[in-house]
């Protein structure tokens, strides 16, 4: 279980900038491969060992300054309530504002770590003007310059040092497997839950986030015993608008984080959008198993194809991480929702998949022999040899005499015949290039 890190702080102060050097910008560059336009509010790091995630609240309220005002103070609300440690970033150009003023009172009241930035204290003749910020009465603040990096550094070893040591593999496994019902307001998770279940035990209306609690519901089906998690809006702590996007990310990144096997319901009527992407590629890049349920299924109109055109696009939507198996269901007529929960079960299985070294290197060794990868600057790469890692997910190593020069495609070339050779649907698999 990682900790979640929120960025809170009026506009401007400088959070994205900050956001943008704690994850290093890497997925930027992923992102050019694939096309996908994705969440940029959301990244995962590690500083000292440690890792946590990094939520960045900022540009998701756009509007009037009134609007601005009350927005923030929901979204900082929020992100005390969900995330584990909270930096509040400060602009020492401007000092402290009203709005600061306010952010401060509420963090106060909270017992989670908190760590003040004072951003844009680019040189040391801005050092002395941060010493205002003690009246936030926070205590000691960092000073920091997300533009130039100065002080990043001192605030990262902080911050991991407030993170929790982590020992996952003990706690996943003591557990009952988890399946997170993940996905946009109003796509039908408690109705789904419900009909498996086969009670009333959500409320369920046709008003985004009227579900009034999210449980863990321990279900046993096929003798196979897990708990779903229901992340349907919970809207006590805090009067949330309804389709705050900022609300369901943090819902997602909590519920996806803590979870083997997310099921991703998706609207049939609105077709798979950004959003639905966004929450798909928290569970990827968390590396947890996958379902898609195309919710709904009732209410479209078939023709021949309709289901096949459906998956395909919803495929190209999510490349290149494909091998994840796509349901159509209806939560209202309950048609194919146990094939659904069936479909989730043999995801965890494969994510647990583990194969032996003598299979495993029958198999790949072969390939590899057929289809080595290319020369690079006139050397042959030779790869010798290849293990599953001992790791809770799906990672393998092969080792080669010059790793180095082995390139994303022929990665992606050796990662597809895994798959057509092991069935790793539905889970996201790690291919990593060892010195030998
Ligand atoms: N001088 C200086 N400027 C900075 C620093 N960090 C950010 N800025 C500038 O401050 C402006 C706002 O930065 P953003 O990172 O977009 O601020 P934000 O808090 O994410 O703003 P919202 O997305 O509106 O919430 C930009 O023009 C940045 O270039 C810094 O360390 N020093
Ligand atoms: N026709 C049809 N309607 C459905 C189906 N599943 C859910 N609905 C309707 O869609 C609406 C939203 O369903 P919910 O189960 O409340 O959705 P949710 O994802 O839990 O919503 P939040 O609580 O906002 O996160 C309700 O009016 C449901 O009756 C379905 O398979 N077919």
């Amino acid at each position: 279980m990682s900790s979640i890190v929120a960025i809170v702080g009026r506009p401007n102060v400088g959070k994205s900038t900050f956001f943008n050097r704690l994850i290093k910008r890497r997925e930027a560059i992923v992102d050019s491969v694939s096309g996908v336009t994705r969440d940029r509010h959301y990244g995962k790091t590690d500083w000292n060992g440690k890792e946590f995630s990094v939520i960045d609240t900022g540009g998701y309220v756009v509007g009037s300054e009134d609007i601005f005002e009350e927005e923030i103070r929901k979204q900082v609300q929020l992100a005390i309530d969900e995330s584990d440690i909270i930096v509040f970033v400060v602009d020492v150009e401007d000092g402290i504002t009203p709005m600061d003023k306010e952010v401060a009172q509420l963090l106060r009241q909270v017992d989670k770590p908190i760590f003040i930035a004072v951003n844009k204290v680019d040189n040391a003749m801005r050092v002395g003007d941060a010493v205002e910020f003690y009246n936030l009465g926070l205590g000691d603040y960092h000073t920091i310059s997300s533009i130039n990096g100065s002080g990043t550094g001192d605030l990262l070893d902080a911050i991991a040092e407030a993170v929790p040591a982590q020992n996952e593999e003990e706690v996943e496994t003591e557990e009952l497997p988890r399946f997170a019902v993940v996905g946009r307001p109003n796509a039908g998770k408690s109705s789904f839950i419900n009909a498996l279940i086969g009670e009333d035990r959500n409320i369920v209306t046709n008003i985004a986030g009227t579900t009034r609690d999210s449980i863990d519901t321990k279900y046993n089906r096929f003798g196979f015993e897990f708990n779903l998690v229901d992340t349907a809006g919970i809207r006590k702590k805090s009067k949330v608008k309804e389709d705050l996007e900022f609300y369901s990310v943090m819902r997602a990144v909590r519920a996806i984080e803590h979870c083997d096997v997310a099921i991703v319901v998706v609207d049939a009527t609105r077709g798979f959008e950004s959003q639905d992407q966004n929450i798909f590629w928290l569970a990827e890049k968390n590396k947890k198993g996958v379902v898609v349920l195309i919710n709904k299924w009732d209410l479209v109109e078939k023709e021949t194809n309709t289901m096949r055109d459906f998956e395909a696009k919803i495929k190209k939507q999510i490349a290149p991480f494909t091998d994840v198996p796509v349901v159509f269901i209806s939560a209202l007529t309950k048609q194919r929702i146990f094939k659904a929960i069936e479909t989730a079960v043999e995801v965890f299985e494969n994510r647990k998949k583990r194969i032996s070294t003598s299979k495993l290197n029958d198999t790949m060794l072969d390939i590899i022999k057929q289809n080595p990868p290319p020369a690079t600057k006139g050397k042959y790469i030779k790869i010798k040899f290849c293990t599953q890692l001992p790791t809770r997910t799906p990672q393998f190593a092969f080792f080669a005499n010059l790793p180095q020069y082995v390139k994303d495609p022929y990665k992606r070339f050796v990662e597809n015949k895994l798959r057509e050779h092991f069935d790793f649907t539905g889970v996201p698999i790690t291919i990593y290039f060892r010195p030998k």
